[in-house]
């Protein structure tokens, strides 16, 4: 058996009334090798682990290190509910609590004591319910930590980063200016490299309009902003090819040309990944001074309460954090 201490791995829950306590509580009865560290009111994570009809050992946390985990035991920083849940009707009396789940998990991080943090999801509507501007955790984290970055979303076959992220349909020309296109290409580019070993990467870059303008026709976007600093940028020696329509952009003989896609806004590619690979799709934040990921889905309200939601992609996220956290610690030359 090894000695090694087991990466601590912060999960915060997500919404009380979605599927994220169940979920996480999947997480747990899994043998990965992995402390997991929920952060997360310990009776919403009791309750849920009965509703799943799941052992669960719940164990305070303490920091100490831990080498060896047993399916169904999971650590808890408990942070108290402000109102019990009801699966399938998020409280905006928890809005607070749920941002303070993610202000630990990010600061931990930051601080050292947790390697990762792998988020469940939560309901953005609930929290602006609660007078409280929010539009996601790739937002929150970015400016918790005073960073510039890129929501990705990679299944084992296909990488999507995304130049815009939640802002309304009508709103995205206006933001894919060349100014942003050049700053998240930079950071596609430089965590290709860092998180996932392509010395070289290639990146698909989509056009916004129909059949990428079709040379004026459909729209300028393409000529007037994303032509020159593709340009620019491959004089510097980067590789992109584009801009791709974006309908043919994901057929086979495509994707052996690039090593991820850049898509224009959130529905032009995600549909494409969640379609084929719902259960392995993971979200991740590039340029983050820590290791974030996340499922690829929602609250599932739906489902919240009935312990059927699939924790596959929950899992493949804190697959996909751990696989980082090795990655990382071999740049660095530890042990
Ligand atoms: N990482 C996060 O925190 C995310 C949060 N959301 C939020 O979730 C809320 C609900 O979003 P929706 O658009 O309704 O999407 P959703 O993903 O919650 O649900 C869409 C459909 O997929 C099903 N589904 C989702 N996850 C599932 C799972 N693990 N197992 C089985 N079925 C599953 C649901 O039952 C539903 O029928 C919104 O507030 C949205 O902003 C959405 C995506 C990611
Ligand atoms: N569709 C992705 C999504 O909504 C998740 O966003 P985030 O909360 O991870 O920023």
């Amino acid at each position: 058996m090894s000695n090694a201490t087991l990466p601590r791995l912060a999960i915060t829950a997500g919404e009380p009334a979605g599927i994220g306590p169940e979920l996480l509580i999947r997480l747990a009865a899994t043998p990965l090798a992995a402390n997991f560290v929920a952060i997360a009111d310990r009776h919403l994570l009791q309750r849920a682990a009965d509703r799943c009809g799941l052992p669960v050992e719940l164990i305070d946390d303490d920091s100490k290190p831990v080498r060896t985990r047993r399916p169904g035991e999971l650590r808890i920083h408990h942070l108290p509910l402000d109102a019990q849940e009801v699966p399938g009707q998020p409280d905006p009396c928890n809005a607070r609590h749920v941002l303070a789940t993610l202000a630990e998990a990010a600061d931990g991080c930051m601080e050292g004591r947790y390697a990762a943090v792998v988020t469940a999801p939560l309901q953005k509507s609930s929290i602006n319910e609660a007078g409280i501007r929010f539009s996601g955790h790739t937002e929150f984290f970015a400016e918790r930590a005073h960073a510039e970055v890129v929501m990705m979303l990679a299944s084992p076959e296909l990488r999507v980063a995304l130049a815009t992220t939640h802002l309304p349909l009508s709103a995205v020309p206006a933001a894919v200016t060349r100014a942003t296109l050049e700053r998240v290409l930079r950071i596609v580019h430089r965590e290709l490299q860092a998180k996932f070993g392509f010395a070289e990467p290639r990146i698909g870059v989509l056009g916004l309009n129909p059949h990428a303008g079709e040379g004026g026709h459909l729209g300028r976007e393409e000529i007037d902003t994303i032509v020159p600093l593709l340009d620019t940028l491959r004089a510097e020696g980067m590789q992109l090819v584009g801009p791709l329509p974006a309908d043919t952009a994901f057929v086979p003989a495509q994707r052996e040309r690039y090593d991820a896609v850049l898509a224009m806004y959130h529905d032009q590619a995600l549909p494409v990944l969640k379609s084929e690979a719902f259960d392995r799709t993971v979200n991740l934040t590039l340029g983050l001074p820590f290791i974030r990921t996340s499922v690829d889905h929602g609250t599932a309200l739906d489902l919240a309460g009935t312990g059927r939601g699939d924790p596959s992609s929950l899992i493949a996220a804190a697959r996909m954090a751990l696989d980082l956290i090795q990655r990382a610690r071999g740049a660095r030359g530890d042990q």
